[in-house]
């Protein structure tokens, strides 16, 4: 099975270019004022269509948004999946699926072994989950803080369950990340960028370098 990898908060048609060069699978944008890689819907359109003619999925990631502003990001940059990084319900998450026609990731945060029990709800009705860390204390974000969880967390849960791994992941750290959790899919933001919100090509292309050798050398995966 192919290595879902997912470069995301991309903000220029360098770090598009960056993620496509390296073999990215999908690209992610995010729709969140007070994160430093916040983008304006109509720039993340022309962000997604060169992401598309490239060959990468395109993740639109809101925190809580409302049907208005999901429906703008919907309609103008066109997104292949929803990314739902707040605090939304099995409910709320099955009415946005249903509203979009969208296939839906819908992010957990993760801390410990108990944390994993929070996909129960979602099961059915995400059609993916995104493990990320639990923000530090006082963060503003939900998301994108760079820390990471105790990937050994993982081993516990059931294979059935679809979801790409996230949190402090980065060109370092990514092969142990794989071979500790065999994920199929894995997210990164902040570990391939010289400041908050600044990404680093060369970092990109490093990540994606690590992560493919890493899963070839795993090799098993059918
Ligand atoms: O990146 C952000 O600023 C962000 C803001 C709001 C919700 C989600 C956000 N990012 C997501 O978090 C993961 C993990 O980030 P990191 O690699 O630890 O920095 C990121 O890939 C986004 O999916």
């Amino acid at each position: 099975m192919t290595l879902d990898i997912k470069i995301c908060g991309l903000k220029t048609p360098e770090a598009i270019d960056a993620a496509l060069d390296g073999g990215a699978t999908h690209v992610g944008f995010i729709f969140f004022l007070k994160s430093p890689r916040n983008v304006d819907v109509e720039t993340a359109a022309a962000l997604a269509r060169r992401a598309r003619a490239g060959g990468a999925k395109t993740v639109a990631v809101t925190v809580d948004a409302d049907d208005a502003f999901i429906e703008s990001i919907v309609t103008l940059a066109k997104p292949d999946m929803l990314q739902l990084h707040g605090g939304e319900s099995r409910d709320r998450v099955r009415e946005i699926r249903e509203r979009h026609g969208l296939p839906v990731m819908k992010a957990l945060a993760i801390r410990e072994a108990a944390d994993l029990a929070k996909c129960v709800p979602y099961l059915g009705v995400a059609d993916r989950f995104l493990f990320d860390a639990r923000p530090p204390d006082g963060s503003d974000l939900p998301g994108g803080n760079g820390v990471s969880f105790d990937w050994q967390l993982l081993a516990t849960l059931d294979d059935g369950i679809d979801y790409m791994l996230s949190g402090g992941l980065d060109p370092e750290n990514v092969a142990e990340a794989l071979a500790v959790t065999g994920a199929r899919g894995l997210d990164v933001s902040s570990g391939v960028e010289s400041a908050p919100g600044v990404k680093d090509i060369n970092r990109i292309a490093a990540f994606l370098k690590a992560a493919r050798a890493a899963d070839a050398r795993n090799g098993s995966r059918t």
